[in-house]
């Protein structure tokens, strides 16, 4: 019989837990004037997996996307102390350039907002703002693209139709793509699925599975359901504190936390 020692499982097959990280939050404290929104956050944003970040409104979960990407920059009164570590770079660091970032960590919001463009332009438009086309191979690209998010087949004969004669769900989708075609590494989303019916709702959370495998997914959810189904790991805040951070199914049945316990099973939120 041949033995295999554990360490060479886990090279062979990773165990969810001793998968790389992406981006590191360390000591992550975040202001709005005197209101202090997170409190110490150290949190990490595993790669090629769905990181879900969950709890009650106003728990500081959409100022996390947003500091990552460096979209509170203008707001006045903002302020970031701490780390958030990419690769060997602090993405708080002052001189950090935004538009750099935003290639690498592409952003997905709660409500779809394609370009008043054709659907085609909606992909074509970010691929030569970034110079990532040619000529020969620019159509090919959208079909890519559009395929990569399963739009493909529901839209090829209508590529040139504005993107606003899209359901929401397609829509999404397109937003999707669209974030995609600059081969991002990390991509946020802010409850993407949260104004859609149940079927677009679950395509985006196919998609998101199929996704992981080659991007990091950082998903911000009020559905527990959601979080549940699809991330890997979990992380549960409340009044701008990480309670818990888990590897998802752990967190779903048996957190550690009371605040945990009673925000899963409904007792508040
Ligand atoms: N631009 C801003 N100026 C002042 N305070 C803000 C600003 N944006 C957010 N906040 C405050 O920071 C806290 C966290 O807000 P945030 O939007 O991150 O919460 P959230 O968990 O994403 O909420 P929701 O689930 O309702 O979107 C809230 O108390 C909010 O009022």
């Amino acid at each position: 019989m041949v033995t295999v020692t554990l360490p060479e499982i886990r090279k062979a097959q990773p165990l969810p837990e001793t998968k790389e990280t992406a981006l590191d939050i360390q000591e992550l404290d975040i202001y709005y004037g005197d209101y202090h929104a997170l409190q110490n956050v150290n949190l990490p944003i595993k790669k090629n997996a769905i990181n879900a970040l969950i709890g009650p409104s106003g728990c500081g979960k959409s100022t996390i996307l947003r500091s990552i990407n460096r979209m509170n920059d203008d707001v006045p009164g903002f302020r970031a102390e701490g780390t958030i570590q990419y690769d060997d770079v602090n993405l708080l660091h002052e001189e950090i350039d935004t538009v750099a970032l935003r290639k690498e960590i592409g952003m997905v919001f709660q409500n779809p907002n394609p370009f008043p463009k054709s659907i085609a332009k909606n992909i074509m438009q970010p691929l030569k703002e970034h110079g990532l086309y040619s000529k020969q191979n620019l159509s090919k690209k959208v079909e890519e693209n559009l395929k990569q998010v399963g739009l493909w087949e529901e839209v090829w004969d209508r590529l040139h139709m504005s993107a606003y004669s899209l359901s929401g769900g397609q829509k999404q989708r397109l937003c999707i793509a669209r974030t995609l075609s600059i081969h991002p590494e990390v991509i946020l989303l802010d409850e993407p699925a949260s104004a859609l019916d149940p079927i677009a709702m679950a395509k985006i959370e196919d998609l998101l599975l199929t996704l992981k495998e080659s991007y990091t997914v950082l998903l911000v959810t009020h559905n527990l359901q959601q979080a549940a189904r699809i991330a890997d790991y979990t992380a549960f805040f409340y009044q701008g504190e990480l309670v818990e951070y888990a590897d998802t199914k752990q967190f779903f049945s048996n957190p550690k936390e009371k605040r945990s316990a009673d925000y899963i099973s409904g007792r508040f939120g």
